[in-house]
């Protein structure tokens, strides 16, 4: 195969889901499968037709089961892995209601933004905890 082969490309709105107490919600993958076991920002793909909006409140909705309310643009990082290319859109967002349930993951944590140091992300993430954590 030669080295220009492109890639699988994912685009994937991600939430940065904050509480009343200042903490963000954190989910841990599943072991099987891509970046299996690493902690992440609850989000997936978007859809066709969608606006970033409505993917990240649908993807919160199917994977967690709480309600919230999408705000401002963090940042966008465009990150390679060694076999896909993701495109992470990631917003400020509102807890509102619900018990967060772990549907599609290992494990669901409230933490603080120092607390974020002790968990294992993927790569694309120190981008996205650096700039959470720039004063
Ligand atoms: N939701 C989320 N995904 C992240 C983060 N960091 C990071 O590299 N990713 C990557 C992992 C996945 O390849 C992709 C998220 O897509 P996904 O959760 O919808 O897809 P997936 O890998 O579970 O697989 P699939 O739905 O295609 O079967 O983005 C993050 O903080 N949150
Ligand atoms: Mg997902």
């Amino acid at each position: 195969m030669s080295e220009t082969a492109v890639l699988p490309h994912k685009i994937i709105g991600v939430a940065v889901i904050w509480n009343d107490l200042g903490e963000i919600l954190i989910d841990r993958r599943r072991s099987e499968g891509l970046m299996g076991g690493l902690w992440e920002f609850p989000g997936g793909k978007v859809e066709a037709g969608e606006s970033i909006e409505e993917c990240i409140k649908r993807e919160i909705s199917e994977e967690l089961a709480i309600e919230i309310e999408v705000g401002e643009h963090l940042i966008t990082i465009d990150h390679t892995y060694t076999h896909l290319r993701v495109t992470l859109i990631v917003h400020h967002c509102r807890y509102v209601s619900g018990v967060p349930q772990p549907i599609e993951c290992e494990e669901i944590r409230w933490v603080s933004l120092d607390e974020l140091e002790s968990y294992t992300f993927p790569e694309a993430n120190s981008q996205i905890i650096a700039v959470l954590q720039s004063p």
